[in-house]
């Protein structure tokens, strides 16, 4: 497999503040890796380092194994950057916009056009080519954001917070934008507030909170490891609830979250197996269940559970 992106212990001070406090990670080729942490985090200075926007105070990062510091122009020979502030001119159309990008990526008049074309189809932009896009909606001038950080066949993408701002239909549109991206081969670092979104989007997310790596894994992995299965009881008699909680502890050593709405204990359990055991117990101390259910903790839940926030 080859790696796309490396970090080793990278870290990066600004005047009296550490925006990235030493952070090491491995993001393989064609993957969907997502930075998720909350605002200030340091998700935007982690990939401007990567990016070769700005320097890296200390350790290192190679992506495909050129090194950022030492040989940034290769490195952004390979990536292409989708940024917070849109780098497109509003008085431009989108036609015109992506060709000019295509010159400076150092197209040829022709071949900039063909891309430009290729591109507006490929983001569902051919009916607005014409339009400047100061009359483009978030979604379209997003789309063609992303649009313009393609023209170079970048190997590897980075999309700083590719959705924030986006109403919930835009944003679903922007996430099978992405996906097809990574389906014809491409890389993609992408950051996010959205737990949602690295959920649905993401092959790896990395969560870090004030500069550091807190955790990493897939989707699942995080959930199963940061949060066990719940387990949820509702009995069908609020007065059993003194015996099913101390049953509950006496047996099998756990403590069970009461839901009082409905009746309702919670229980994080890691081995599944322990469950059949507990609906016996309850049988034989006459607890009556209404019903029962097995879920998986939300990214939500285990990204309260890792930050503490
Ligand atoms: N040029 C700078 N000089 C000083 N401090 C900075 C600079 N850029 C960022 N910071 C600080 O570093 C921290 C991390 O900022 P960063 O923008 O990387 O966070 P973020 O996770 O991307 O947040 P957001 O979601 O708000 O963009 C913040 O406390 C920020 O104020």
């Amino acid at each position: 497999m080859t790696i796309a992106i490396q970090t080793q212990n990278i870290r990066k001070d600004f005047k009296g503040k550490t925006a990235v406090k030493g952070i090491s990670l491995t993001v393989n080729e064609g993957e969907i890796f997502a930075i998720l942490g909350p605002n200030g985090a340091g998700k935007s200075t982690l990939l401007r380092m990567l990016s070769t926007l700005t320097s890296i105070s200390s350790g290192s990062a190679h992506i495909f194994g050129h090194n950022v510091a030492t040989n940034s122009a290769s490195v952004r020979q390979i990536i292409g950057l989708t940024g917070q502030d849109a780098t497109v001119d509003e008085n431009l159309t989108a036609f015109e916009n992506l060709t000019i990008f295509g010159r400076l990526n150092g197209l040829n008049k022709r071949t900039a056009k063909a891309r430009g074309i290729e591109l507006l189809e490929q983001f569902s932009l051919s009916s607005a080519a014409h339009k400047q896009l100061k009359t483009f909606s978030g979604g379209m001038k997003r789309r063609l954001d992303l649009a313009v950080s393609l023209i170079a066949r970048p190997k590897l993408v980075f999309l700083d917070e590719p959705t924030t701002g986006l109403d919930p239909r835009t944003r679903g549109e922007m996430w099978t934008t992405i996906r097809e991206l990574v389906a014809n081969g491409s890389t993609l670092l992408l950051t996010t507030q959205y737990l949602e979104e690295a959920d649905q989007l993401a092959d790896k997310i990395a969560i870090i909170d004030r500069g550091k790596l807190i955790a990493e894994g897939t989707p699942n992995e995080l959930k199963e490891t940061l949060a066990p299965t719940l387990f949820e009881l509702s009995l069908e008699d609020s007065k059993d609830i003194p015996d099913a909680q101390s049953l509950i502890t006496s047996k099998f050593g756990l403590e069970a979250n009461m839901l009082p709405e409905q009746n309702t204990l919670s229980l994080p359990m890691k081995n599944t197996s322990a469950m059949t055991d507990l609906l016996t117990s309850f049988d034989e101390a006459h607890i009556r269940l209404a019903s029962f259910s097995v879920r998986k903790p939300t990214l939500d839940e285990v990204f309260l559970e890792v930050t503490g926030n």
